[in-house]
């Protein structure tokens, strides 16, 4: 039988803030080994951050303290004694919680809401009165707030996510990993969170260990860090001690960091015109209407904005995924669908956002997800279905030459890490004859030597003659990667700069709609 709350000892783990510590954490699937013998020790009180490559096994590391995964060896320690983690009932019981990039919450709930049915315990009839009653009696006590009656889809990304902590907080949690917690925030937004974080660490109500790529935010918030590369442990202190090169190079070993590519001059012909295009945005209730929009060959055009302002619509009417509801869309001259025929006749390819989902069949190999383009056509152009030897050999050259890390080139593109998916399905849309290359958010959720990677292959395609379009919410990048800058708001462009020009404070003001 398990012990009482699964921790060994009859005496209750002591009030506010848990330490929390790995003991040789193993986990295998296969014969791969995603998670070799990490050990990692997260005082009480203090801010941990975890930092590690794509596919270096952060996420299987905290989802085997979570109890997601049963740790092939290894053990936990909860304020010192061990537990017993079955799966993440116990893991919450014991106080452990988890906060991801996205969000959790129920949009058409208010604040409130969601905070109550989050309870296990929350009974079929809720007395209200007495559940607002309460509620107010615990903001009292928290650091900040969020106002209890506001339904969820009316708050901003930054106040979504310090809901999300107060939910950890009011569920009693005090132990939170931090999965990515800043990847949707603007970095006020992001400063805002995580330093609220650091604070209740500080008056130890909490511990935390954050997964993060931003060096920024270790040095500006964490106490320590540890760093994983290929499962293992392969450095760990103080942060204090640590400079962003000395982070940097454990992550990256003895693997030389990426040179920027350079910016060749292209001038080049039209090869995307938009022109009177409209489209009912996601809610159904607006519309996008694009009224004149081109990119040329050897052009990156980068359409920047706050999310949900319309680019995604754009960006699925490009691909296909959503229907025009009037004007049109050229490609070198000609009407454009985004059929496959189309696509691939024109030379079309695009990396939509959320690749797992919209660019990719889960549990089809990550050859076969890298043969998507090419599988009934062979490299002399011949109509054809090629062999399945001949797919495998291109492939695992693609996961070679893309530095895709994968278990085996048989293994179910699902079972990725999300850096490397994203990187398996550059390898299949930035292969071959390529004249408009659409991206979204290309970079999300990738180490930084990942980013400078795909940031120096996007340029080298531009160089190479493509039109560009690239949607992103991060500004840095539009501006570092653009040619010419336009700002979406409300569902138009409502700005365009040449980026010699831009400034980044007359973009913000555009991007919120201050014009
Ligand atoms: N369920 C699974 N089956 C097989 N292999 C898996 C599974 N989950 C993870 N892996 C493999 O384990 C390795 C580590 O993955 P993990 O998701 O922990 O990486 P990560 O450090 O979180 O990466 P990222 O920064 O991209 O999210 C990867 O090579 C991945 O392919």
């Amino acid at each position: 039988m398990k012990p009482p709350l699964n921790i060994v000892g009859a005496e209750p783990l002591p009030q506010g803030a848990l330490a929390v510590e790995t003991l040789g954490m193993t986990m295998r699937f296969g014969n791969f080994t995603a998670l070799d013998n990490v050990s990692v020790k997260v005082p009480a009180g203090t801010f941990h951050a975890l930092l590690g490559e794509n596919g270096a096994g952060k996420s299987t590391l905290v989802k085997c303290m979570m109890g997601f995964y049963h740790a092939t060896a290894g053990q936990m320690l909860i304020g010192g004694r061990e537990a017993v983690i079955d799966d993440p009932r116990d893991a919450h019981a014991l106080g452990l919680g988890m906060v991801y990039q996205h969000f959790t919450l129920v949009p058409s709930l208010t604040v409130a809401e969601n905070l109550v049915i989050s309870r296990d315990d929350t009974p079929r009839i809720i007395d209200w009165p007495r559940e607002r009653k309460a509620l107010a009696e615990f903001m009292e006590y928290m650091p900040f707030r969020v106002p209890l009656d506001q339904p969820v889809m009316r708050l901003a990304a930054g106040e979504k996510q310090k809901l999300e902590i107060l939910k950890q907080l009011y569920l009693g949690r005090r132990f939170l990993i931090l999965d990515e917690p800043t990847s949707v925030l603007t970095p006020d937004e992001a400063d805002e969170v995580l330093g609220h974080v650091r604070a209740l660490c500080s008056k130890r109500a909490i511990s935390v260990m954050m997964i993060t790529h931003k060096f920024r935010e270790v040095t500006a918030y964490a106490d320590d860090v540890s760093v994983l590369r290929r499962g293992k442990l392969v450095g760990q202190g103080s942060v204090r001690d640590l400079s962003h090169n000395d982070m940097a190079a454990m992550m990256i070993g003895t693997e030389k960091p990426l040179v920027p590519t350079a910016r060749a001059r292209v001038a080049g012909a039209e090869v995307l015109r938009i022109r009177g295009m409209t489209a009912r945005d996601r809610s159904g209730l607006k519309e996008i209407a694009i009224d004149d929009l081109k990119v040329c060959a050897g052009e990156i055009v980068g359409i920047a904005g706050i999310s949900g302002n319309g680019q995604m619509e754009l960006m699925e009417v490009l691909t296909g995924q959503r229907a025009a509801t009037a004007g049109m869309v050229e490609v070198k001259g000609q009407p454009y669908h985004a059929t496959r025929e189309e696509s691939q006749a024109l030379a079309v390819r695009s990396v939509p956002e959320e690749p797992l989902k919209n660019a990719c069949a889960g549990r089809l190999s990550v050859v076969e997800n890298i043969a998507f383009r090419s599988f009934d056509r062979s490299e002399t152009g011949r109509s054809f279905w090629l062999r399945g030897s001949e797919i495998h050999k291109r492939g695992v050259e693609l996961i070679t030459a893309f530095k895709v890390r994968t278990a085996s080139p048989e293994a179910p593109i699902a079972s990725l890490s999300g850096g490397n998916v994203q990187r398996a399905v550059l390898a299949r849309e930035l292969t071959g004859k390529v004249d408009l290359l659409l991206v979204s958010n290309p970079c999300f959720g990738l180490d930084f030597s990942a980013v400078a990677e795909i940031r120096a292959r996007i340029v080298a395609a531009r160089n190479a003659g493509c039109a560009v379009l690239l949607m992103s919410e991060d500004l840095d990048e539009v501006m570092e990667l653009s040619d010419r800058i336009l700002v979406m708001s409300e569902g138009r462009i409502a700005y365009e700069v040449a980026a010699e020009q831009a400034e980044l404070a007359t973009i913000g003001h555009h991007m919120g709609g201050h014009a």
